[in-house]
């Protein structure tokens, strides 16, 4: 069965999919972009919006049951790669045990003119 979920601590998604979905132990986020949940608005720069996405992800993991600690894989979607460097800088500080597998895809454009958006698949952790 497929799970379909939510977190009350994100933008509402801007169009037609869940948060996150969940088969079995594994939770599929949505790829997050960097809006405030609070004004919807996407801040300014590469490190800002990097964090945003990672507050998003963060509320998505926590409220389902998860965390980072557990997560497997990462997509990471950047409208150009120079900011990557920058990206990773912050990036790499929400992981304490090591890091999970990772792929960075170049995009053209993203939805609200992010500069990134991240998507995360998790393991949910059994009480
Ligand atoms: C923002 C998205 N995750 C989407 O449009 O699919």
């Amino acid at each position: 069965m497929i799970k379909r979920l939510t977190s009350t601590h994100i933008p509402a998604p801007l169009g037609s999919y869940a948060a996150a979905t969940q088969i079995g132990s594994v939770l599929f986020t949505s790829g997050q972009l960097p809006l405030s949940p609070e004004s919807k608005a996407v801040p300014e720069g590469i490190i800002a919006q990097t964090k945003q996405v990672m507050t998003n992800l963060n509320h998505v993991l926590v409220d389902n049951g998860t965390s980072f600690d557990h997560v497997a894989k990462t997509t990471v979607y950047i409208n150009d790669l120079k900011l990557l460097a920058s990206f990773d800088q912050v990036y790499r500080t929400y992981f304490h045990d090591g890091y999970p597998a990772r792929t960075a895809v170049l995009v053209s454009e993203l939805p609200a003119q992010a500069l990134l958006e991240v998507d995360m698949v998790a393991e949910v952790p059994e009480d």
